[in-house]
């Protein structure tokens, strides 16, 4: 049977990259998307933003939404100091699947916990089932008309401090409109935009970085 571009991107990190360095696999997958096939992790560009934002949070607890191949999750998790913590929540599983594998390419998964399902199904239950407080860092990388809907859950679940941060990949393409207008007209927020270009092109695309206050 045929195989799918996760699948390949997989193979190109299984063939170029080397186990337990998170940075060749990063590298790995940013070859393969900028010289084989286009593939929607955040990319080098927008994972530079990425990276300074982690690195200014130095989050112990972190929320992904949207793992597909692991992309992201490895740049963060490679960032995280010792025994902090990723949850990153995954809808589709051949995505997980391929996902694990990155992940576990890169020696990140004491760091990793990669759960299958919906946002909107998980994030009532990440305090019991996983003993988080709050979270210090939440990206949002998921369906776009999910950022939302979910931000107001995560809120309503007491999933947030005063100064956890909210950092939102796509925020122009494809967009998230309703997203963007909330987190910027909400005294509960203070947001930043990073503009950017969506991963491996020349169009326009940022990271949108929100503070709450509590
Ligand atoms: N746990 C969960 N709960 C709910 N839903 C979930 C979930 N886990 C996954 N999903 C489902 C959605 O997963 C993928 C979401 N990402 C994107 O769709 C995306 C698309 C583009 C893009 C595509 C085509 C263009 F032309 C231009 C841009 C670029 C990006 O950077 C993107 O991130
Ligand atoms: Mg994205």
């Amino acid at each position: 049977t045929q195989s799918t571009r996760p699948q390949r991107l997989l193979s190109a990190v299984q063939k170029n990259a080397t186990r337990g360095d998170p940075r060749s696999v990063v590298k790995a997958i940013d070859h393969f998307c900028r010289h084989k096939e286009w593939a929607m992790n955040v990319g080098d560009e927008k994972g530079c933003i990425l990276d300074s934002v982690v690195t200014e949070v130095n989050p112990h607890t972190v929320l992904e939404l949207g793992t597909y191949c692991g992309y992201s999750t490895v740049r963060i998790a490679s960032l995280l100091p010792p025994h902090a913590k990723l949850i990153t929540l995954e809808f589709n599983p051949d995505y997980a699947a391929v996902a694990r594998q990155v992940i576990a390419w890169a020696g990140l998964e004491e760091k990793v916990q990669l759960v299958e399902g919906a946002s909107s199904d998980w994030i009532p239950k990440l305090k019991e089932q996983f003993g988080i407080q709050t979270f210090d860092l939440v990206f949002l990388d998921h369906w776009k008309d999910r950022y939302l809907p979910d931000t107001k859950l995560i809120e309503e679940f007491g999933l947030l401090r005063k100064g956890s941060v909210l950092l939102a990949d796509n925020v122009i393409c494809p967009g998230t409109p309703d997203y963007l207008e909330y987190v910027r007209s909400s005294p509960q927020y203070k947001s930043q935009y990073f503009k950017s270009h969506l991963e491996y092109t020349k169009v326009e695309d940022g990271l949108e970085k929100s503070v709450f206050l509590g």
